[in-house]
């Protein structure tokens, strides 16, 4: 593993806002043939960002096309109201963002008690500060590396230096096992940078689904990580 400080083996996570949606079941389907470790699915409601997506009634069938544990992103003014929905269509983990619920403990605790696994999502400008309380309680920390609602935009370099004082906090507060996952403008330029200095687990869109091959793209970015799966 090329960083020294993190347990974690590295988990690539197709993002299907970039598959062709009109065939999207064999999208999922051929990037689960060809290696990636879960799927990231981007729930948008026009609101909280620009961009609508879908919802529950289009993730349920995709459990016909893969076995890969599935994380739903929630980009949405009122995630409360997806999570009973989110668990019945056979989400994995729902990550929400710290921006959208001033009762961020409560809504942690009614994901869990659904049986979900838990992710907090930052957008670029939110500061690392409002984890503090809740770390302690989660599984994942989705830093956002571009602003959400789109694929194919540019990395923001400042999320460096987020995601090493990302690994600093969880030191601090003995939170070892809590995921670092990046996502937004990845490709094998960067991916190398991002898991040296903490990352662990890689939302790719365009880098997986602009080519031929899904096979290939993710193969590609496992070896630009240099960090090798179990
Ligand atoms: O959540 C988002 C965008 O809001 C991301 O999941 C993007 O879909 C990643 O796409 P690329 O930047 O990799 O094209």
């Amino acid at each position: 593993m090329s960083s020294n400080h993190n347990p974690h083996f590295l988990s690539i996570a197709p993002s299907v806002l970039s598959a062709d949606f009109s065939r999207l079941g064999e999208e999922v389907r051929d990037v689960t043939e060809g290696g990636a470790d879960l799927l990231h699915l981007d729930v948008m409601d026009g609101h909280f960002v620009p961009n609508l997506t879908f919802g529950p009634p289009v993730i349920a069938p995709l459990r016909k096309w893969s076995n890969l544990p599935m994380e739903a992103h929630l980009m949405v003014s009122n995630p409360s109201s997806l999570v009973e929905p989110m668990a019945k269509a056979g989400v994995n983990r729902l990550i929400v963002h710290a921006e959208t619920d001033p009762h961020l403990h409560r809504l942690i605790e009614s994901i869990r008690g659904k049986g979900m696994s838990v992710g907090i999502a930052l957008n670029p400008s939110t500061p690392l500060m409002v984890l503090e309380e809740v770390l302690g309680l989660i599984d994942l920390v989705l830093i956002m590396t571009v602003n959400p609602g789109f694929g194919g935009q540019s990395f923001i370099e400042g999320s460096i230096s987020k995601i090493r004082r990302l690994m600093s906090m969880k030191e601090r507060l003995g939170c070892a096992n809590v995921r670092i996952e990046v996502d937004g403008g990845i490709s094998t330029k960067n991916v190398g940078q991002v898991v040296s200095v903490g990352a662990d687990t890689i939302v790719a869109g365009t880098a997986i689904f602009s080519g031929a091959s899904r096979r290939e793209a993710i193969s590609a970015l496992r070896s630009a990580a240099g960090v090798m799966l179990v």
